[in-house]
């Protein structure tokens, strides 16, 4: 199987290969029981278990830090309780989660299939995985066999919405323990039972249980799986975009959401652990949280899709404020005063919504009278979503053309502008035709730009150590090297110049790798980088 490695433990003690975890936080190793004893008499009870889970009418179970946790450390990990594919989705296997690509099969194309049950996998070795042995052997026993067969790249297939809450079900027996924590976990069937998709749900996937597979569940229950898998689980990715899963973490499902959270969460090895890591300092009794949304949206579109997706209104300090903590990235400037305005973008008067925790609220300009309706708003803000995603992702052109056309409707950190700008800098520097040595010096002052524009908005919605800013900081630093290397061999900046300058990227790299070499396979290419700035460096001595 391709992708990340089981991590291998060692013992915090003697650094030996270890296979105890610490009972309370999980978070370190130990050899033997021996070790164990003294890494706690060493210090380790002092940092064992940052966090509490405790209730509030207002948010109901919730985290919060028993002591204060630092910057960048590991606040939790947590192996899944259970994974399975996304509702809907184009064929990815039942057993690792990679994408499938179809073969050629006896002249037409189609997928490799499980040879009980006939579901797209990768292969015999994913076919005879564990975590596909339960639901194969059930439908098989009922003859059932998944008529998935391929019919054109990325189809999604609405079959997948069977298998994450069958798997649930499935572990009443084999695993009662967890079936019940899982089962204790905030489903929100109320607020779903009506909706069209779980309309669909009680006629597709409650027929599967009870019909198809002879399962003795009552449809309460199978929806109310589904409705704790939808309420709860994290969306897993892998890096290179292989694989695609929802998984449900129990511990980690009570963190609650806030639109600036303060921690961010990757997933590490091939089991899909979970370690939550703090991205700012968070002090003793302070809620820690996770983000359920993007934060690059606008707070009218964060709400609806919370409203939408976890049904609840979030009223935390981000969406009570009108300015974004003045990112103003939900916002349009005013038509009226800038008929003609002489001022930069950053003087512009902008509309802001009259009450940002009600979606009517209409929009007022924050100098003048002028208002517009919150629908005019959403209208607008959907048409603009569309445009930006018609615009073809190798063609840096049409997204320059997007944030020209629009300069004088958007603020620079408009959330679409900001998608045009994060769009930009995935281009410049990094796909072909595109690399950083073939762009013009003018490009490379944009790339630079870009980079600052978008860590002024990390600082600000992200802030600390996110992946977001590790990201933006490693484009910068390379981008900012490449350009001192022109200048100095152009004998534009002297020697000392260029080392001054090149000691700026290094500083930038070093912050961008203590935020990203938590994830390993991040690793190689951040000592690549390191490796090469230094070489870049000595170069110029
Ligand atoms: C993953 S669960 C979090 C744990 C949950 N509070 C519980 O008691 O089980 C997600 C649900 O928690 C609630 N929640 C999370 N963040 C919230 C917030 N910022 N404000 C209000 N409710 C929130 C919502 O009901 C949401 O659907």
């Amino acid at each position: 199987m391709n992708g990340p490695k089981k991590e291998i433990p060692v013992c915090e003690i003697c650094q030996q290969s270890a296979n105890q975890t610490c009972g309370g936080c999980k978070l370190v190793y130990y050899c033997s029981k021996a070790h164990q004893k003294l890494g706690w008499r060493e210090g380790h009870k002092f940092k064992c278990c940052a966090f509490k889970v405790q209730f509030s009418d207002t948010y109901g179970r919730h985290m919060v830090a028993t002591r204060d946790i630092k910057q960048g450390e590991m606040i939790l990990k947590e192996k899944p309780a259970i994974i399975g594919p996304r509702m809907s989705t184009a064929p990815h296997c039942l057993s690792c989660g990679k994408k499938l690509q179809p073969m050629k099969i006896k002249d037409v194309f189609d997928f490799y299939k499980c040879k009980s049950c006939n579901w797209p996998m990768c292969g015999p070795e994913c076919e005879k995985a564990d975590i596909h042995k339960s639901e194969c052997k059930v439908m098989t026993d009922r003859n059932y066999k998944c008529t998935i067969k391929y019919e054109q790249a990325d189809k999604a297939e609405a079959a997948y919405c069977v298998i994450a809450p069958l798997r649930v079900l499935l572990m009443r027996e084999s695993n009662p323990k967890q079936y019940e924590n899982i089962m204790a976990l905030e489903s929100h069937l109320e607020d779903r039972i009506n909706t069209p998709l779980y309309v669909i749900l009680k006629a597709n996937l409650v027929t599967f249980i009870i019909q198809v597979l002879g399962l003795p569940f009552d449809e309460a229950t199978i929806l109310t799986v589904a409705s704790i898998y939808d309420t709860n689980a994290f969306d897993v990715r892998c890096l290179d975009g292989t694989k695609r899963l929802r998984a449900i973490y129990v511990t980690a499902s009570m963190m609650n959401h806030s639109c600036k959270t303060n921690t961010r969460h990757i997933y590490l090895g091939d089991d899909y652990n979970l370690a939550v890591i703090a991205t700012v300092p968070i002090s003793k009794g302070e809620m820690i949280t996770a983000t359920y949304t993007q934060t690059l949206l606008g707070t009218l579109d964060r709400r609806k899709l919370l409203r939408t997706i976890k049904c609840f209104d979030c009223d935390c300090d981000r969406c009570k404020d009108p300015t974004e903590f003045g990112t103003y990235i939900g916002s349009i400037y005013c038509s009226i005063c800038n008929r003609p305005f002489s001022g930069g973008p950053e003087k512009r008067p902008m509309l802001i919504s009259s009450n940002p925790l009600d979606e009517a609220a209409p929009w007022k300009c924050e100098k003048c009278d002028h208002f517009i309706l919150s629908r005019q708003m959403f209208w607008g803000n959907n048409a603009l979503s569309q445009e930006l995603k018609k615009l073809k992702k190798d063609e840096p052109k049409e997204f320059e053309e997007f944030i020209e056309k629009y300069s004088q409707a958007l603020h620079p950190n408009n959330h679409l502008v900001v998608q045009a700008k994060l769009a930009l800098l995935q281009i410049y520097g990094n796909q072909k035709g595109h690399a950083l040595s073939e762009l013009s010096d003018h490009l490379l002052k944009r790339k630079i730009d870009l980079c600052h524009d978008l860590l002024e908005v990390a600082d600000q919605l992200e802030p600390g150590w996110s992946r977001f800013r590790g990201t933006l900081l490693l484009d910068l630093q390379a981008v900012m090297a490449v350009q001192t290397k022109r200048e100095y061999e152009a004998e534009k900046i002297t020697r000392e110049g260029a080392q001054d300058q090149l000691m700026e990227s290094m500083t930038l790299l070093q912050e961008a790798a203590n935020i990203l070499r938590v994830e390993p396979e991040m690793r190689p290419t951040l000592e690549a980088k390191i490796q090469a700035l230094t070489q870049l460096l000595e170069s110029t001595e």
